[in-house]
């Protein structure tokens, strides 16, 4: 697989304040990476400085392998789409016409706009003013400008911020369309539980250094966080909890129809093996640790800025 985009040990200062610490980060063709973190974790800074709007105070970003703030730069910027923070578009002109006025920016092909709409669930609503747009329908018109000119490379910034869950789902699902046909998307995001299931890895940065790195399996083995198995029956309040003791401890009683165990991800088999051959268990759920819990896990490790 071709790397994408790649830092060398990037450190980025303002003045005093240093806002990326020797970052090294690989980010292949054709995948999704989450770069997550707290206010002020350096997530920004990442973007800007891939899109070459910072140079980087040491070490070396390439992006197609070319460094983003040279000689190259308006080159490569026709490769990439941003999808800022908060973007805002002129409320009295139609979706179609705020594509329009974007592509005349960008100078790149005004025919592909309608593809483009479409590509974003927006053919229906493209003569539509954008002041009558919901939420949802202006992030995805966002969407449609950034993917003007057929970037390879996605940067998209908060994007599903203040969406509600559906708009969230359809927002990744479209996103997940574009990497299926091999567009690079790098995201950043507080709102983990949405975006879980269409990464294939993630960045955790913390105090803009990074903490961990690598797909949910991955950060799952690095973090070696108990896993929940929830077993499920019949069981009346004077009935004993369930006795199992490779799993070191009596379960939640959740209520008269299931009983959970928190284990180590080692004792799992074990503790399954048990549980099929216990009479009353009509069902069993494993339950790993979600996106939530590890970034939790990981950003416990590090102090806050101003704390220290
Ligand atoms: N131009 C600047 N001058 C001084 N400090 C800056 C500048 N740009 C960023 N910083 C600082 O660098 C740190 C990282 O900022 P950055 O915007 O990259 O964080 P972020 O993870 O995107 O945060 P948020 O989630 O709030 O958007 C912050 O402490 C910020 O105040």
């Amino acid at each position: 697989m071709n790397d994408i985009i790649t830092f060398n040990g990037v450190t980025k200062r303002h003045g005093d304040v240093t806002s990326l610490e020797n970052l090294h980060l690989e980010v292949q063709e054709g995948e999704v990476m989450a770069l997550l973190g707290h206010n002020g974790a350096g997530k920004t800074t990442t973007m800007k400085l891939i899109l070459g709007l910072l140079a980087p105070s040491e070490g070396e970003v390439r992006v197609f392998g070319v460094a983003p703030h040279g000689g190259e730069a308006d080159r490569l910027r026709r490769r990439l789409g941003f999808l800022p923070e908060n973007v805002g578009f002129y409320e009295q002109l139609s979706g179609r016409e705020v594509l329009d006025y974007f592509a005349r920016l960008k100078r790149v092909d005004r025919h592909r706009i309608d593809d483009r709409l479409e590509q974003v669930g927006l053919g229906g609503a493209a003569r539509r003013r954008v002041k009558t747009y919901s939420k949802g329908m202006r992030q995805r018109l966002g969407l449609a400008q950034a993917l003007l000119g057929e970037p390879r490379l996605l940067l998209l910034d908060e994007p599903t911020t203040g969406l509600d869950p559906a708009a969230t789902r359809d927002f990744y699902a479209t996103v997940r369309v574009l990497r299926d046909r091999g567009c690079t998307v790098l995201l950043s995001s507080h709102v983990l539980p949405g975006v879980e299931p269409y990464i294939d890895r993630a960045l955790i940065l913390g105090a803009g250094r990074r903490l961990a790195l690598g797909s949910l399996d991955e950060l799952r083995r690095q973090a070696e966080l108990p896993l929940t198995i929830r077993a499920k029956g019949h069981w009346s309040a004077s009935e004993p909890p369930l006795a199992i003791p490779e799993a070191g401890s009596t379960p939640r009683r959740l209520n008269g129809h299931a009983q959970e165990f928190s284990v180590h991800p080692a004792d799992k088999m074990a503790v399954l093996r048990r549980l099929t051959a216990t009479p009353g268990v009509e069902d069993i759920e494993l339950l790993p640790p979600t996106l939530e819990h590890l970034y939790a896990h990981f950003s416990s490790s590090f102090t806050p800025r101003g704390l220290s």
